[in-house]
């Protein structure tokens, strides 16, 4: 998945230190000095996003933005303002613009915002979908891990994403255009499994009429999952263990071994270090399985990857149901944000699905998704634009009110000196600690707490 960006900024220091940031987040990024220059890199490419500056020499930012509304109506953009023009952010986000950033900004919140605004509009990519900075991070390790043969352990809650992230691993690896075979431990009944793993010869049981190759086998040059390996009993882990020690497999029944190149990767939804205290598992499978541990999070710990999977999941769905992709209004949106998913990406997958059969006219809503929740806590009793710009608003009045303090904090209180750091007048800065008493805000409490 390659998101590729466009980064206006007339300052060149700036330019650089934003450009350095992208590419150590693994993004794909052309660099300008100007709103003309961004123009000719938009017709002559395709971008998944534009952070500009606002303040430029010849076009500015606000004129770029409405001209870049009239022509790519659909490329999020994302402004960069200087604290001073925070009032002029509310007509850019008025105007089109998805989000805006109040320089100085952390590295942080430029990657957390283009992970929330760039991803969502590669729905009909391959791979999975990683865009909260802890998955974009497992995911770049997953494909490190894919090149060398090493095994693979994958830890998370049901529902995560596990398996996804095997055949990930796979499709990264030398072994690629070789098979991949997924065994569910738990879903084959135990005196199956071993016959269904390693394999058995003719007569090696009863029913055994004809000689079958296991799933080692049928993996051979390629990947084997052991998907829920702590469901596997005792017995067999030895076996495997053997398997796993020796690379070769002998079918039940059989005298000689056949030798095989396979690696192996293994998902487990238990934590596999209780299961060896309490005996259930082997502690050298378990050494030998977790030479490379991976895991995933659960979706309510990766909350910027909720909105980009239900994208990525609604395109997926809608071509296979032959249907066109509906939109999800901002009420939809916001639940889905405040749902706690405790069935991970499974759950949400299901609720699109639903959506999917339950939408109408090309818009989902809320109820559409059935979710486990009190809806009309999300919902507000008023047109959808305005409580979207309400939240807008909110949102901006909270960075707002985030950045004085962080100054005053940082100034130790020194009210002048803060008022210099943030560019304002000592008066401004007194008329805006006053909104924030009446806002509610205890300003000596959160600049002298600890942070
Ligand atoms: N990062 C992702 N990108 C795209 N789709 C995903 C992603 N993670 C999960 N999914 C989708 O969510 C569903 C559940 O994923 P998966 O089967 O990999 O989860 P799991 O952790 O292996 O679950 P279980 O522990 O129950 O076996 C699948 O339909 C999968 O396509």
């Amino acid at each position: 998945m390659t998101v590729r960006i466009l980064l206006v900024e007339d300052d060149r220091a700036l330019r650089e230190a934003l450009a350095d940031t992208l590419e150590l987040a693994g993004y794909a990024y052309r660099a300008v000095a100007s709103a003309e220059q961004a123009l000719s890199a938009l017709a002559e490419e395709h971008f998944a996003l534009v952070i500009s500056d606002v303040n430029m020499p010849g076009m500015d930012g606000h004129a770029l933005l409405s001209l870049m509304r009239q022509r790519y109506p659909h490329l999020p953009v994302l402004l960069m303002t200087a604290y001073a023009a925070v009032e002029r952010a509310v007509d850019a986000i008025r105007q089109g613009a998805v989000d805006y950033l109040v320089k100085p900004f952390e590295a942080k919140t430029l990657l957390e915002l283009i992970a929330r605004h760039a991803c969502g509009a590669v729905h009909d990519s391959e791979g999975p979908v990683a865009c909260e900075a802890s998955s974009r991070q497992l995911l770049a390790l997953a494909a490190r891990v894919a090149k060398s043969d090493s095994t693979v352990l994958i830890s998370g809650e049901s529902g995560t994403g596990k398996e996804v992230l095997a055949r990930y691993i796979h499709e990264q690896s030398a072994r690629a255009r070789k098979p991949f075979i997924a065994i569910n431990c738990a879903a084959i009944p135990d005196n199956m499994l071993e016959a269904t793993l390693f394999g058995h010869e003719k007569g090696a049981f009863t029913g055994a009429i004809a000689s079958q190759p296991g799933k080692f086998e049928l993996a051979d040059g390629g990947t084997l999952l052991l998907d829920e390996i702590s469901e596997m009993p005792l017995g067999l882990q030895a076996k495997l263990l053997r398997v796993l020690q020796e690379r070769e497999v002998e079918r039940v029944g059989a005298r000689r071994p056949i030798p095989l190149d396979i690696r192996i990767l293994a998902t487990t939804n238990r934590n596999l270090a209780d299961e060896v205290r309490d005996g259930r598992f082997r502690e050298d499978l378990f050494y030998r399985l977790s030479v490379f541990p991976l895991a995933w999070p659960a979706l309510r710990e990766r909350p910027s990857d909720i909105m980009p999977l239900a994208e990525r999941l609604l395109g997926v769905h809608a071509t296979r149901m032959h249907q066109s992709v509906p939109r999800l209004s901002a009420e939809a949106q916001a639940c889905l944000r405040a749902h706690t998913w405790p069935g991970n990406v499974r759950e949400l997958d299901n609720s699109i699905q639903r959506a999917l059969i339950l939408q109408q006219n090309g818009v989902i809503q809320p109820a559409d998704l059935c979710l486990d929740m009190n809806i009309s806590q999300v919902v507000v009793e008023e047109p959808a634009a305005q409580t979207l710009q309400r939240g807008l608003e909110n949102d901006l009045r909270q960075r707002e009110f985030q950045l004085i303090i962080d100054t005053l904090r940082a100034e130790r209180g020194r009210r002048k000196e803060a008022a210099e750091r943030l560019g304002i007048s000592a008066r401004t800065l007194r008329y805006k600690l006053a909104q924030m008493r009446d806002a509610g805000v205890d300003i000596e409490a959160s600049v002298y707490s600890a942070s």
